[in-house]
C-alpha cells in the first residue's frame, strides 16, 4: 500500500498501539508504539518482519528458528497465530484477523505522526509510533459490505460504533487470591479499586462509577447503570465513533458529555435507544449456527469473554505458587502456539491464565445502523437485527479488538498493581 496517496485518519490509541483508519478501504492500520526516550524493540522486530512475506498466508506458515527469536517480543507470525487461536476458542464471528503486514517507511511514519498529532491524548504523547511495520485489519467501527448486502439502511442516519473496554468482570476474594493481595475488606472489584490508584497517580481526574460486575451481570438494570456510567465518564473504557470518526472518548478534541445529547440522529432519539442497542448486542449470540467453538454452548460476547477471564480466577492459586522471572518473555504463549489446541482442556494452568490475561484487557466494538424497512418477525432469526422499544430496527455487529498476548510477567504485575490499588482506597 502506498500511504503517500491514501487518506489516513487518526482512529484511537492505547498503551501499546496507535491506530489510523483508511476510510477508502474500510480498513485500519495498527502501529506499535514505543517510549520516545527508549530505542524501540520493534525496530529489531522489523528486521524479522521484513524478511517475512507481507502476505499473511505465507506468514502463517513461517517459523523463525528459536535461536533467532527475540525473547521480549512476539513476531508477526506468532501474533497472527495467537489471534487465530482466540478466534477458534471465541468464535471467528467476533474477531478480525489481520489481512496483511504493511511495511512503513520513515516518510509514512512522519506523515502518520503529523496527521495524528492534534488528536492524540496528552497523556499518550510520551510514546510515538515505532518500527517499520503495522497490521492492516478490517475497520470494526463500520459494518462490513457482506453484512449490508440486500439490506436497506436508513440513508438519513449514520453508522455508530460504541467501544467498551470492559475490564475484569469477576471479583477477587481472599479465598481466590490466597491472601496474596490485601483486599482491605473493601468489597470493591479490581476495576473499582484501580480507580483509586489511578486517581492518586493522576492517571484520571475523577472516579468513575462504572463497575464491570454490573456490565457482566446480564441484568438489564445493572447493565444500563454500567453503560450510563461509562457515557458520563468514559476514561479509556468507552469511545463513540460516527461513520468511523472518533467523536467521544479520551482523545484531544472529544465532544463533552453534555454535547452528546444534541448530536446526530441517534442522539436526538435520546440515549435510551443507544443504551438499549448496546445492552442487547452484548447479550446477543452472533455465532453462526454451523460454527462450533470450543465452548459447548454458544454464547453472547459478554459470557464468552467472562468465561475466559475466569480462567484467571480458577488458576490463581496455582499462579501464586509459581515463581516467575520478572522479564518480558513470551514462553507461555509460545508453548500454547506449539500445541495446536482446539479446546481449553488442552491447556496447562499457566497457559489458561495467559489467555485470560488477554481477555481482561480486550475491547468490544458494537457497530450499528438503523434499517429503512420494517422487518417481519421471521427476519429476527438474523441475530444481526436488533429491534428497539421505539419500534426501530438496527443492523448490528460485535467485534472484539486488542487480543494481544501478554508476557510471562503478567501475573507478577497484576498482583503488584492490584495491591497498590486496594492500598490506595481512602
Ligand atoms: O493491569 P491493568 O488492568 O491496569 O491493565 C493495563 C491497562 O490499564 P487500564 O487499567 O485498563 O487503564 C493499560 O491501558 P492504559 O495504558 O491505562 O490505557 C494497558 O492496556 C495495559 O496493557 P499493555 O501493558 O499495554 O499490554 C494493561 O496491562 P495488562 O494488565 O493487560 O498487562
Ligand atoms: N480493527 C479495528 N477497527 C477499528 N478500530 C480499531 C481496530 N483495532 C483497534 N481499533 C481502535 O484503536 C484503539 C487502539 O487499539 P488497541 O486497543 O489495539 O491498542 P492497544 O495499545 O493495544 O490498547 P491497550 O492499551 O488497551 O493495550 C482501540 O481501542 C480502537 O478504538
Amino acid at each position: 500500500m502506498d500511504f503517500s496517496q491514501i487518506e489516513l485518519i487518526y482512529r484511537a490509541e492505547g498503551n501499546a498501539n496507535l491506530v489510523v483508519a483508511i476510510p477508502q478501504y474500510k480498513k485500519v492500520l495498527r502501529l506499535p508504539k514505543a517510549n520516545i526516550s527508549t530505542k524501540s524493540s520493534s525496530s529489531t522486530a522489523t528486521s524479522s518482519s521484513r524478511s517475512l512475506s507481507c502476505d499473511l498466508k505465507g506468514l502463517a506458515n513461517t517459523r523463525i528458528p528459536s535461536s533467532e527469536q527475540q525473547e521480549d517480543i512476539l513476531n508477526p507470525a506468532d501474533n497472527l497465530a495467537y489471534t487465530k487461536l482466540l478466534g477458534t476458542l471465541i468464535g471467528s464471528e467476533y474477531i478480525y484477523v489481520p489481512d496483511s503486514v504493511a511495511i512503513i517507511s520513515q516518510t509514512d511514519s512522519e506523515k502518520i505522526s503529523s496527521i495524528c498529532r492534534p488528536f492524540r491524548p496528552a497523556h499518550r504523547r510520551d510514546k510515538k509510533i515505532c518500527g517499520q511495520f503495522g497490521y492492516i485489519l478490517p475497520d470494526a467501527t463500520l459494518l462490513p459490505d457482506n453484512l449490508c448486502a440486500n439490506i436497506q439502511l436508513l440513508p438519513t442516519t449514520n453508522t455508530f460504533a460504541i467501544e467498551i473496554k470492559p475490564k475484569q468482570g469477576w471479583k477477587l476474594t481472599e479465598t481466590v487470591n490466597s491472601n496474596l493481595i490485601d483486599l482491605r475488606n473493601s468489597g470493591k472489584c479490581r476495576y473499582c479499586a484501580m480507580q483509586f490508584s489511578k486517581l492518586k497517580n493522576c492517571k484520571i481526574s475523577a472516579l468513575s462509577s462504572y463497575c464491570p460486575l454490573d456490565l457482566f451481570s446480564g441484568i438489564q438494570s445493572r447493565m444500563e447503570t454500567a453503560i450510563h456510567a461509562l457515557l458520563r465518564c468514559p476514561q479509556n473504557n468507552l469511545r463513540i465513533f460516527e461513520n468511523g470518526n472518533l467523536i467521544y472518548g479520551d482523545h484531544s478534541g472529544s465532544l463533552l458529555f453534555t454535547d452528546l445529547q444534541g448530536r446526530g440522529s441517534l442522539f436526538e432519539k435520546n440515549f435510551k435507544t443507544m443504551v438499549e442497542i448496546v445492552r442487547k448486542a452484548l447479550l446477543t449470540n452472533y455465532i453462526h449456527s454451523e460454527e462450533t467453538t470450543s465452548f459447548d454452548e454458544r454464547s453472547c460476547v459478554l459470557e464468552t469473554i467472562l468465561k475466559i477471564q475466569q480462567l484467571a480466577e480458577e488458576n490463581f492459586a496455582f499462579m501464586s505458587k509459581r515463581s516467575y522471572e520478572d522479564c518480558k518473555s513470551y514462553q507461555v504463549v509460545r508453548n500454547i502456539l506449539r500445541k495446536n489446541i482446539t479446546t481449553l482442556d488442552d491447556l496447562l494452568p499457566e497457559e489458561r491464565y495467559s489467555l485470560s490475561a488477554t481477555l481482561m484487557d480486550c475491547s468490544i466494538i458494537i457497530t450499528f445502523h438503523e434499517m429503512a424497512l420494517e422487518k417481519k418477525e421471521d427476519d429476527f432469526k438474523n441475530s444481526h437485527f436488533i429491534k428497539t422499544e421505539d419500534g426501530s430496527t438496527f443492523l448490528t455487529k460485535v467485534t472484539i479488538v486488542d487480543l494481544d498476548a501478554k508476557p510471562d510477567n503478567h501475573f507478577r504485575k497484576y498482583v503488584n498493581t492490584t495491591n497498590e490499588a486496594y492500598a490506595s482506597i481512602s
